[in-house]
């Protein structure tokens, strides 16, 4: 039964452990070729694009031991300098290629009267790999994510997670999915706890594990103090952010997200970015969309260009960008200068001269 106060962070985990962007333990997963401390190597047997989904048991990541004595400590501290998101993807990109595919679409159409809004769209996602789906307005970015997640029947094609039809098994796959869909449309009425704990038990997770993980996300996305507030009430930014903490309650396979950086402050963003890198350093794997081909080139490993429909370009970031930016290979790719060429009248002298 729900609970009339959703159960509180601070209840549920009295020492959970985790920084401010730290993914919950319990959703991390297993990438093929990852030993027991979820370092990942490459499969002895050479790449297997289409083995079956990983089914090795979860990689628990435990904080290393306190140093026993300060007589341990060097005499000169060595300062961590992270490794910038870029790097970590170009790197999980090779990784990723290794990995068995996990989500595969096929031949994905859907058309609207007379506009074809996915045109036999076909691309593959391996674990441990994040995707992005770029393309100009109106390309078909939500239909084709929307067709994967379950929420829009395709009209011809299909869709797998694993060995999963998403089409002829939607249960099953519901399970294996997370989404954030378009234009959110969140039960609003209902608290951010409210909201958690439905999305956990709709998805056949324990009340206990629930509200544990209820916290931990909580904390992660920086909505402790608004858990008992209502959904409607929430600014745009933080709908994002439950809608996507409700996206990952089930410990997903995939995770399919359209725009999820979109009305997220820079901060915020950051946050987001470390929890999507480390779920799939987890063996997880996220296909989103967005507009900013700065955060897909810097993010993400792989990316799906989608134009009028059709898949135009597809690959690992670095092979699809060529040596240039992504912004200027898209531009190159989309003409989208050209379609500006028009605009004279706007960008020149007035109407009166
Ligand atoms: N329910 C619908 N009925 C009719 N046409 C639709 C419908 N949904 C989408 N379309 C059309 O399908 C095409 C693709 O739309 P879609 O929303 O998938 O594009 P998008 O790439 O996500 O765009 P944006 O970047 O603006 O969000 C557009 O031409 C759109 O007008």
């Amino acid at each position: 039964m729900l609970p009339e106060t959703p159960p509180s962070p601070s209840d549920a985990l009295p020492d959970a452990g985790f920084g401010a962007a730290e993914i919950p333990s319990g959703l991390t997963r297993p990438v093929a070729g990852a030993n027991a401390a979820g370092e990942v190597s490459e499969p002895a047997g050479g790449p297997a694009p289409d083995a079956e989904p990983v089914a090795t048991p979860r990689v628990r990541r435990t904080r290393p031991a306190e140093p026993a004595a300060a007589a341990e400590v060097p005499a000169r501290s060595r300062i961590e300098v992270p490794t910038p998101s870029v790097v970590r993807a170009r790197e999980r990109g090779r990784v990723a290629e290794q990995n068995p595919v996990v989500l595969r679409t096929e031949m994905l159409t859907k058309v609207y009267g007379s506009t074809v809004a996915a045109n036999e769209v076909s691309f593959e996602v391996h674990a441990g790999s994040l995707t992005g789906v770029v393309g100009p307005n109106g390309a078909g970015k939500t239909t084709t994510l929307s067709m994967i997640s379950g929420l829009l029947r395709p009209g011809s094609g299909r869709v797998s997670v694993g060995d999963v039809d998403v089409w002829a098994d939607g249960a099953a796959a519901k399970r294996l999915i997370g989404t954030l869909p378009d234009r959110l449309r969140l039960f609003d009425r209902l608290t951010g706890g409210q909201l958690l704990y439905y999305s956990g038990v709709l998805h056949g997770v324990a009340e206990a594990e629930v509200a544990k993980r209820s916290g931990e996300l909580a904390e992660a996305f920086g909505l402790e103090s608004a858990l008992d507030r209502l959904v409607s009430d929430y600014s745009a930014g933080m709908q994002k952010k439950i809608a996507l903490a409700c996206s990952m309650i089930h410990a997903p396979d995939v995770l399919v997200l359209d725009e999820p950086f979109e009305a997220i402050d820079p901060v915020s963003a950051a946050n987001v970015t470390d929890i999507l890198e480390k779920y799939v350093a987890g063996g997880g794997s996220v296909v989103m969309s967005s507009h900013s081909l700065e955060l897909i080139q810097r993010v993400c490993d792989h990316v799906v260009i989608i134009v009028d429909g059709s898949v135009i370009a597809q690959g690992t970031v670095d092979d699809v960008r060529d040596g240039v930016s992504l912004e200027d290979r898209f531009r190159a790719l989309t003409g989208i200068d050209e379609s500006q060429k028009g605009l004279q009248w706007l960008h020149g002298s007035s109407d009166s001269e």
